[in-house]
């Protein structure tokens, strides 16, 4: 009998092209995503003459330093790293959804949208949030820029066996708990290094209950536990989800491939370094409260006492995240007020996002700046379709261009310092939103909430 096998260890082995004595591996890689800030690496390139190994492998966007606010003039550096993607997109011969195609949007959105992200592929891009990916069943991780430089020349990369984990989410979660709080619940509970070096799989009945937009918050938010990458095993749900996709197989192609696919599964017995398991019926909407995602609370909880907190070090870490935060010991969640809003990012800019946050915007008014950044421009234009932008408009959101915008703010979409944000990403850093600015990280349906309510609000309550 063969030893039962994971699905990372499928793909993993699948892909082994050398396996050297000190523990690295060369994998072949079949995707590699580049953004406006990954494709700089095409200087390294250069510097050594070297082609583009795979351009018909290869796909780029802009994001990062695109403006959201329409075609305002872009500084001069942003304007150049834009330009020159365009210039390498014509020069290599890869495919790139530039500015002006609605195809173009933040790249951990645009690629499973396209139907370039599918089950057992490697895929890496220049960017942390690459493991968004593995909610289709790839195998997706984020590298540097000399990694991506040896992935532009060779297809492939160096990489060291990263251990597994099993996280299982049983049970159904209650109405109003959606993947976003699974992720802020789960990285609560293990600690935002509590996955380091990890392969997570999610699995169990609540994760496959999520649709892949979902699957794609999940994992997207692995690298905020610290994981290489997130994954979850195709099935049904997945292979309804790439049909037809422009990238993906076609026709007879689609029939093989979806036999493969159906295979990518974890053996029963396959065993774990680790193994977690959440119970989906106990959570609650979340709110982070301090400056790793870790610091996450559900809604009608109470800030910490650093005085409780389990030893001296630990206790002075919460004091200055409070000061930082401008919170008090024993504050209620629900009694803090926000200053603006954010719905957008790779985490929470899909269709179903917005669906969920013009749920709770409509017939009402925003007391807050609100704005709302569609993933891409086809979100963007589905959302127009089923008449979401009217919703938000009315309401008082700011209708915006898609890309990363705020959520990090490489593009200049900032907040002031001080300001207190409600926001739909992956990360509450200090300054991640501009110098001084203070995150809280919660689903679109909480966020549109704060926006009408001017403070943090279970969403749950506004649904009733
Ligand atoms: C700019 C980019 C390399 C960075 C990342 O790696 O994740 C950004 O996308 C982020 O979310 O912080
Ligand atoms: S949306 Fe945010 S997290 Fe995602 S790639 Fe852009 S900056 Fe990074």
């Amino acid at each position: 009998m063969t030893t039962p096998r994971t699905l990372f260890d499928r793909i993993w082995a699948s892909h082994a092209v050398v396996e050297r004595d000190d523990g690295y591996t060369l994998l072949y890689i079949d995707r590699h995503l580049m953004h406006d800030g990954s494709a700089g690496c095409f200087g390294l390139l250069h510097e050594r003459g070297l082609p583009l190994r795979r351009p018909d492998r290869s796909f780029g966007t802009p994001d990062h330093f695109v403006a959201s606010g329409g075609a305002g003039p872009l500084e001069p550096l942003r304007r150049r790293a834009l330009e020159q993607m365009t210039d390498n997109a014509a020069r290599h011969g890869f495919t790139m959804f530039d500015l002006g195609d609605a195809r173009q949007g933040i790249a951990h959105v645009v690629g499973p949208e396209q139907g370039v992200t599918q089950p057992g592929l490697t895929m890496v891009c220049g960017d942390s949030h690459t493991s968004t990916h593995g909610a289709l069943g790839a195998l997706a991780f984020g590298i540097g820029q000399s990694e991506v430089a040896h992935v532009m020349a060779t297809q492939c990369l160096w990489q060291r066996r990263p251990k597994s984990m099993r996280i299982r989410i049983e049970g159904r979660a209650p109405a109003g708990v959606v993947a976003k709080d699974m992720a802020l619940a789960l990285i609560a509970r293990i600690g935002a290094g509590g996955a380091t070096g990890h392969v997570i799989e999610y699995a169990g009945e609540a994760v496959r209950a999520l649709t892949i937009e979902g699957r794609l918050t999940l994992c997207n938010m692995s690298i905020e536990a610290g994981a290489r990458a997130g994954m979850v095993a195709p099935d049904e749900i997945t292979i309804d989800y790439l049909r037809g996709r422009p990238y993906a197989p076609q026709g007879a192609d689609l029939e093989k491939a979806e036999a493969h696919w159906r295979a990518l599964v974890t053996d029963e017995g396959a065993v774990f370094d680790r193994e977690v398991t959440l119970d989906a019926a106990a959570l609650a909407p979340m709110v982070t409260w301090g400056v790793s995602p870790e610091d996450a609370l559900p809604v009608d909880g109470r800030i910490p006492d650093p005085a409780a907190a389990a030893d001296q070090a630990a206790g002075d870490g919460m004091r200055r995240t409070l000061d930082y935060m401008g919170l008090t010991p024993g504050e209620a969640i629900e009694s803090i007020e926000v200053d603006r809003v954010f719905i957008g990012s790779c985490t929470n800019s899909r269709i179903e996002d917005l669906r969920a946050a013009a749920l709770v915007a409509k017939g009402r008014k925003t007391v807050r700046p609100a704005w709302v950044v569609p993933g891409s421009g086809l979100v963007k234009r589905q959302a127009e379709a089923e008449g979401l932008d009217a919703v938000f408009r009315e309401a008082g959101f700011e209708w915006r261009e898609p890309g990363c915008s705020m959520c990090v703010g490489m593009n200049g979409d900032t907040g002031r310092p001080g300001e207190r944000i409600a926001s739909t990403t992956n990360r509450n850093f200090q300054g991640r939103q501009g110098q001084g600015v203070r995150t809280h990280l919660v689903s679109p349906a909480m966020a549109a909430a704060a926006a009408v309510e001017g403070r943090f609000t279970d969403v749950r309550r506004l649904l009733a």
